[in-house]
């Protein structure tokens, strides 16, 4: 296809990320938010409990809270306690109180029964067995003790992170403030989705994939629209985005061509920290320091363009957002039932559909069409089979690593 992407002197992809995220710094300023709008956000401090979870001891199951004695199997009901109450007195030895799940545990109780093992008569309860000592009890701080750390700052708060929040009382937390990034693409042959399709245009589609991922991020989007090849208008794209932002994402234009300026008004009004990685799709990606914020230059590819994205951006955006740890993206090993056809050179990330047969093997199965372009096999892929730059091509029934989208 592409012999010149082949060519020696790209950066490895691995050390254009170790450059990516040593180069940024995360934003310091933070807020306090409700939980209940926090899902997604990044803690700024570290969380301790103020309470024990469960605040007291209480009860597993519905049955009888005894205070346990040797001599016999039939206690007496000296009380009720239902959730939400408390017994006032103190059990003896030979004594029960009928309990119902989540009522905390009657002061001098020590086990608990449940009502399938008792029968009763009047104030008269009967167990099949002599009652352990602490059965059935839930004991106050054993889920959370008080100065628990339970969330630290840098963790992403998924939806049980808010729960958890909810259930210690919190009803506020200190957060990162939200990224804001602007987003634009070049090009003249590029098209708002809607207009009529005019003669050797495209619809432009890498501002709806980017935008939209950024959308999933919890990001807010400073959309700049679709801006013509011509230097003085990329620039001034470039000065509103950097004014506003926090990071500066364009497509098209990073690579040789005649009307390719990304690079050069990078260059004029900030920093190129690197330009071209060892990675198909994706080779042309351009990463730099604005006077504001950071710059990320996808290719216009449509599939190189989402690829380098997913690759390069998101963990960069991670870090920005104060993330504390941007882990690797996970890999799987899995059985790849057609050859995987590839050329040493440049990091493979091909589009995959991946499944697991009756025996439970993960196998995968790469797209026959892998061209940048082809952005349906994207759409349809729900997995990238990612093959090392050394790599030559790999024979069916080999194991790959494959990353889930
Ligand atoms: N002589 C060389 N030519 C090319 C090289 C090279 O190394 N030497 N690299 C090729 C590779 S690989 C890629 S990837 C592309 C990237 O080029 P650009 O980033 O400059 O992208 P454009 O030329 O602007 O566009 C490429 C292609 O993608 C379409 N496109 C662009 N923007 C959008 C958009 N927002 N939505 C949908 N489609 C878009 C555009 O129409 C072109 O078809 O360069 C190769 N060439
Ligand atoms: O590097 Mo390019 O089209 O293969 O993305």
């Amino acid at each position: 296809m592409n012999d010149v992407c082949n060519a020696p002197g790209l950066l490895p992809i691995e050390t254009a990320i170790q450059n990516i995220l040593s180069s940024i710094n995360a934003i310091s300023h933070n807020e306090t938010i409700s939980i209940m709008q926090s899902v997604g956000r990044v803690l700024a401090n570290d969380v301790k409990s103020n309470i024990n979870v469960p605040a007291h001891n209480n009860s597993a199951m519905d049955g009888y809270a005894v205070c346990i004695s040797d001599k016999s199997l039939t206690y007496t009901q000296v009380g009720s306690v239902f959730a939400g109450q408390t017994f006032e007195g103190t059990l003896t030895p030979g004594q029960c109180v009928r309990i119902m799940t989540g009522a905390a545990i009657a002061p001098g109780a020590n086990g608990v029964v449940m009502q399938e093992n008792a029968s009763v008569n009047g104030d008269q309860i009967t167990f099949t067995a002599q009652p352990a000592v602490d059965e059935n009890i839930r004991f106050a701080g054993e889920d959370i003790a008080i100065n628990d750390v339970i969330l630290n700052a840098g963790d992403k708060l998924k939806a049980v992170d808010v729960g958890l929040l909810a259930s210690l009382g919190i009803a506020d937390i200190n957060v990162t403030r939200k990224l804001k990034v602007a987003v634009f693409s070049t090009g003249d042959e590029l098209i708002e989705p809607g207009q009529p399709l005019k003669k050797g245009a495209i619809y432009e589609s890498n501002r709806a994939v980017i935008i939209s991922a950024l959308q999933q991020q919890n990001v807010d989007v400073l959309d700049l629209g679709i801006i013509s090849d011509d230097k003085a208008l990329i620039t001034q794209a470039f000065l509103s985005a950097d004014e506003k932002a926090d990071a500066v994402i364009s497509s098209g234009g990073v690579s040789v061509g005649e009307a390719d300026f990304t690079k050069e008004v990078l260059n004029e009004i900030g920093n190129i920290h690197f330009w071209k990685i060892a990675m198909k799709p994706g080779k042309p990606f351009a990463f730099g320091k604005l006077p504001n914020s950071y710059f990320f230059g996808l290719p216009g590819n449509p599939v190189s363009a989402a690829v380098t994205f997913n690759q390069l951006v998101e963990p960069a955006l991670q870090k920005l957002s104060g993330l504390g740890q941007v882990a690797p993206k996970m890999r799987f090993n899995a059985i790849t039932t057609s050859v995987v056809k590839k050329r040493p050179g440049r990091a493979d990330f091909q589009r995959a559909t991946a499944s697991t047969n009756e025996q439970g093997d993960l196998l995968v199965t790469p797209f026959n069409k892998q061209g940048s372009g082809v952005l349906s096999s994207l759409s349809r892929a729900n997995c990238l089979i990612v093959v090392p730059a050394q790599s030559g091509s790999i024979a069916k029934g080999e194991t790959v690593s494959i990353e889930f989208l």
